[in-house]
């Protein structure tokens, strides 16, 4: 595999070294986690990591002492017999306790990293979380999240009784023959470079992998989840989708086995090595034994001896290399959540209402994008006004209310709030104020309780300003019919769920805007999935509940926006005209082009103009 300047520098060793810098931040999150459970895992462990010393010195006395049985008696025997069985059954036990705790442990532990996550995810910015890298390491963080800081904690953990277990049978060499003791614990290091590097290949091949997992991850999303279903079996798309994740999958399968292969050839090398060493050190205990330098029961001590110190200076080294390599991924779980939160306000002054809205030249780009989606934009608005935005497609209509929303913060020119510029103003504070339903809202799969409820957290449980709230959407009685009323589950997810229509899913939203008690509300597209009469109920309720409120409407039905105080026309990210509707038909600019234009599509214009003097009170 070829490697650039980059992939070098993620794994060099300086990088893999200072990797370990973030050990006291993976210990004081399993301290945190459940610090009893940690203390006990760590004294079982040790504990564990002696108990197979004492069973072979054990095993030992018990073999010497049948030996010298005809001299000593059987209670000798007896003594030794016992007191290795009891050991072995405490062993036993150490052992089914601490998987009993590492299990519990291993949950809590996963459950905090991944609350970790999401609160790191939800703390970004739109800005960020837009971001392809930020979604790389973000999927690489849930990946890694599950497994990797237990994998480490337990790669301590028998790092420690390993070492304790090596250090106690490496004794028993040394007083015998202390090069064996000496050779055995040098070996492993011989292997260390080979599978240092093949772990930094892995890691490597794992992280450039992260864009193309992501793309697997959404070829299987589009065929498994149900708001694509119908498009994906109408186009028949499965096949094509599916081939298409296999080529992934195949090219994965590829590195992985390259991987798994030079694992294998270094295995074997270092194992054939290992052999060796092993059967030269056997034939010299079995001499010792037949010259009577050593007792019979010493020959099985030392034998084993030698098994142990082999296999667990072994598995040191192989700790180690996992380590580091634990160590890479978790460095991304950590980069993630380091990722800075943009918060550029200072001064953060309180706001008890917002009574006017000013656009002073703001002009926007998005990140990655040299045009400007919006371009000196300059309006003012004040309670108790209504205002109307018009444009073509990609006119710069939703990112102007995200600009308003704080979604995104860093523009040009300045937005005034009651007078003062927005960016004095804490963001989140700034939200409760505003009431917002998007083109793409969300369509919670849950009761419908929350789904309007989600308006206003804290009146969930307030089931008369639900009602309200779902009266002025229009669809008390949509929520009559529901088995269950408002605790109907909706959506077809899961269990029970009522699926309610596309029209139908963007009042429940609208609801969930009209829970909330802002001072602005904003409807971006509301009658986009709506029948006129449903349009025609929603405006009213609309302009009802602006009454000394500040609403704000983005619409493509020029007909239903005529009623606005302000009209606003936006084209290519500019203001092109701006007033009320007689002024801009008066003008015969582009407004009113566009209105005719449209009015004349409709195969009845009389009708239309009904159903929208009904709106006005001007019939
Ligand atoms: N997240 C984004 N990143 C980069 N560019 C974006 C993003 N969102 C929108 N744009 C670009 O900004 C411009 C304005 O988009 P915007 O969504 O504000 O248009 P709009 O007037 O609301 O369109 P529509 O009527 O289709 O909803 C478009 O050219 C679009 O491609």
């Amino acid at each position: 595999m070829a490697m650039n300047e980059e992939d070098l520098r993620i794994i060099s060793m300086d990088n893999i070294i200072k990797s370990f810098r973030y050990w006291p931040r993976i210990i004081r999150l399993l301290w945190n986690t459940d610090w009893k459970k940690l203390i006990a895992i760590m004294s079982l462990n040790l504990l564990q990591g002696i108990s197979p010393v004492i069973i072979l010195i054990l095993t030992k006395d018990l073999i010497n002492s049948i030996t010298y049985s005809w001299t000593k008696g059987f209670n000798v025997i007896l003594r030794a017999f016992i007191l290795l069985a009891v050991f072995t059954i405490i062993s036993q036990l150490i052992g089914l306790a601490l998987s009993y705790i590492e299990s519990l442990f291993k949950v809590l532990l996963t459950n905090r990293i991944n609350r970790l996550i999401m609160e790191k995810s939800v703390s970004l910015s739109l800005k960020d979380f837009e971001n392809s890298d930020v979604q790389d390491a973000l999927k690489l963080a849930q990946n890694e999240a599950g497994h990797r800081p237990y994998q480490i904690m337990q790669q301590m953990m028998s790092l420690i009784s390993g070492i304790v277990t090596l250090i106690s049978a490496a004794s028993m060499l040394i007083i015998f023959r202390w090069w064996m003791a000496f050779i055995l614990l040098i070996i492993p290091f011989t292997s260390f470079y080979s599978f240092l590097r093949i772990g930094q290949l892995d890691f490597l091949i794992q992280y450039n992998r992260i864009p193309k997992m992501r793309k697997a991850w959404y070829y299987s999303f589009l065929m498994t989840n149900d708001k694509n279903f119908k498009e994906v079996k109408l186009y028949q798309l499965g096949k094509y989708l599916v081939k298409c994740y296999n080529n992934l999958f195949r090219g994965f399968y590829k590195e992985d086995r390259s991987i798994a292969k030079k694992r294998l050839k270094a295995g074997i090398v270092f194992q054939l090595i290992n052999m060796v060493v092993n059967v030269t050190m056997m034939l010299v205990v079995i001499r010792a034994a037949f010259v009577r330098e050593i007792e019979i029961g010493t020959v099985v001590a030392f034998t084993q001896a030698i098994t142990m110190t082999q296999s667990n200076s072994q598995s040191l080294i192989s700790g180690i290399l996992s380590l580091c390599q634990h160590n890479l991924f978790l460095k991304q779980l950590f980069i993630f959540l380091d990722l800075k939160v943009n918060k550029c306000h200072k001064v953060n002054r309180d706001i008890t209402r917002i009574e006017t809205i000013e656009f002073k030249n703001v002009s926007f780009k998005y990140p990655d994008n040299s045009k400007y989606a919006l371009h000196n934009v300059s309006f003012k608005i004040k309670s108790g006004e209504t205002m109307a935005i018009v444009g073509r497609n990609g006119s710069g209509k939703t990112t102007l209310m995200k600009l308003l929303t704080q979604l995104y913060d860093d523009f040009e020119g300045d937005i005034f709030i009651n007078g003062v510029s927005i960016r004095s103003f804490d963001q989140e504070d700034l939200r409760n104020h505003m009431a917002v339903v998007f083109q793409d809202f969300v369509q919670y799969e849950l009761s419908m309780r929350l789904n309007i409820g989600f308006g206003n957290v804290n009146r969930i449980y307030h089931s008369d300003e639900l009602l309200d709230a779902v009266r002025s959407a229009g669809i008390d009685s949509l929520v009559e019919e529901l088995p269950k009323g408002l605790d109907t589950q909706i959506g077809r997810l899961f269990e029970h769920g009522c699926q309610l229509s596309g029209g139908q899913w963007q009042r429940v939203a609208i609801a969930r805007a009209f829970m909330r008690k802002a001072d602005v509300y904003i409807l971006d597209e509301p009658s986009s999935m709506l029948d006129p009469e449903s349009e025609l109920q929603v405006f009213e309720k609309f302009r009802e509940l602006i009454n000394k409120n500040i609403g704000i409407f983005i619409s493509h039905r020029y007909t239903s926006i005529k009623y606005a105080d302000h009209i606003l026309l936006l084209d290519e990210g500019k203001v092109i005209e701006h007033g009320k509707h007689n002024e801009l038909m008066k003008n015969n600019g582009m407004y009113s082009y566009l209105y005719n234009m449209q009015l004349a599509a409709y195969s009845s214009n009389d009708k239309e103009d009904e159903v929208y003097g009904m709106v006005s009170g001007n019939r």
